[in-house]
């Protein structure tokens, strides 16, 4: 089942909250909403699952027009962040609540309902949990009893909003994980709400990155992350370095370092630019030990070394700083110490002007 977002908007009062919001989302994609709090995107969901009502614009499943239709004739599974069992059932009856409670024309034999069961404890392996209560769950095995719930009425869409955002940082790798492994052989549309960019750009085929009600860019996680159309973007999915300085004709100057190995988006390449910014990720750069004109000079203040990433931070000559990360191996060939003064060059950047900073 896809699902066509179009022309969204939403406000509560006098704040609005989404503002023509256009996304389709292809049948069988696993689609992740990303921004800051506030950004919109559980208004988004919710809408969506027909439990809020926009002001204006139209969802479709498919070809149909679901915009009034009601949430329970959606055929959607929701799973929300605080795990929504019912804390009086066993997990099986929670597991079984919405086969149940199916009018009786269609709803499903004993036998078949407790087949049914026992497939959904398989699926999110918790066989052998059917007979416990809520309480005498960990939070990860609460979320996979509400994602069974979810699934046991084999919705067509299912909508998550935020839902490891409870766990710890361990068990939310694994769920993660798991709902991605689950997604691959299912294949339900998914629309999956969270604020963390990790988790974002690790689960989903595409990311909507959203702020202020808006919509900043749509891609696969490759494409946003490498390729981030504004500084909003680059920022909020990860690391960045940020230079001060000016750019003419094609060119980058920073303190007394210049480079043409730029992007930008400026259509007039013969403009001089007084206040631009150049952003570069912590991984793009090359080091080397050898003075060159083409490299920054960089004095070594930190090195975290744990793991197969090494984390440096370096001070240029003009007092600011750069975050480097580097390999291992490199790292071990450079020798690099504290206090080494060494020379850097941005593998890429890209030149933003103050006008793209408010898109
Ligand atoms: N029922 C409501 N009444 C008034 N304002 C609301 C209502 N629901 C949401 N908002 C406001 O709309 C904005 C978007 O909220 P929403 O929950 O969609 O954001 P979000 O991106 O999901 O944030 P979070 O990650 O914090 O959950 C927020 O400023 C919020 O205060």
């Amino acid at each position: 089942m896809s699902i066509h977002i179009q022309n969204i908007s939403k406000s509560f009062g006098a704040f609005q909250a989404l503002t023509d919001i256009n996304v389709n989302i292809e049948s069988g994609e696993l689609v992740a909403l990303l921004g800051p709090s506030g950004s919109g995107k559980t208004s988004l969901l919710r809408i969506i699952a027909g439990l809020e009502q926009p002001d204006g614009g139209q969802i479709y499943f498919d070809e149909q027009n679901m915009t009034t239709v009601e949430a329970i004739k959606r055929q959607v599974g929701f799973v929300f962040q605080h795990y929504a069992l019912f804390s009086h059932m066993t997990v099986a009856d929670n597991i079984s609540y919405g086969l149940r409670v199916k009018p009786k024309k269609e709803r499903l034999s004993k036998k078949d309902i407790k087949d049914k069961v026992n497939e959904l404890l398989s699926l999110v392996k918790l066989e052998g949990y059917d007979k416990r209560f809520p309480s005498q769950l960990s939070g990860g095995q609460r979320q996979r009893v509400a994602l069974a719930r979810a699934l046991a009425v084999q919705p067509k869409v299912l909508l998550l909003d935020e839902p490891f955002g409870a766990l710890d940082a361990k068990v939310r790798k694994d769920l993660r994980k798991w709902l991605r492994k689950l997604h691959d052989e299912y294949h339900i549309t998914s629309v999956f709400v969270t604020h963390d960019q990790e988790e974002a750009l690790d689960v989903s085929d595409r990311v909507v990155v959203m702020n202020e009600g808006k919509i900043k860019q749509i891609g696969s996680p490759d494409d946003v992350y490498e390729n981030p159309n504004s500084p909003f973007v680059f920022d909020f999915l990860g690391n960045v370095n940020i230079f001060k300085g000016r750019m003419q004709e094609g060119v980058f100057e920073t303190s007394g370092y210049q480079t043409s190995n730029i992007e930008n988006n400026i259509k007039d390449q013969s403009q001089i630019a007084e206040e631009a910014l150049a952003y570069t990720r912590p991984h793009h750069f090359d080091i080397q030990l050898e003075k060159d004109v083409e490299f920054l000079p960089i004095t070594v203040q930190y090195i975290h070394a744990v793991g197969p990433i090494v984390f440096l931070e370096g001070l240029r000559e003009n007092g600011e700083s750069i975050e480097l990360e580097v390999e291992k191996e490199r790292f071990s060939q450079l020798q690099l110490k504290l206090n080494q003064v060494i020379y850097v060059k941005p593998r890429q950047m890209k030149v933003f002007l103050p006008e793209e900073f408010s898109i």
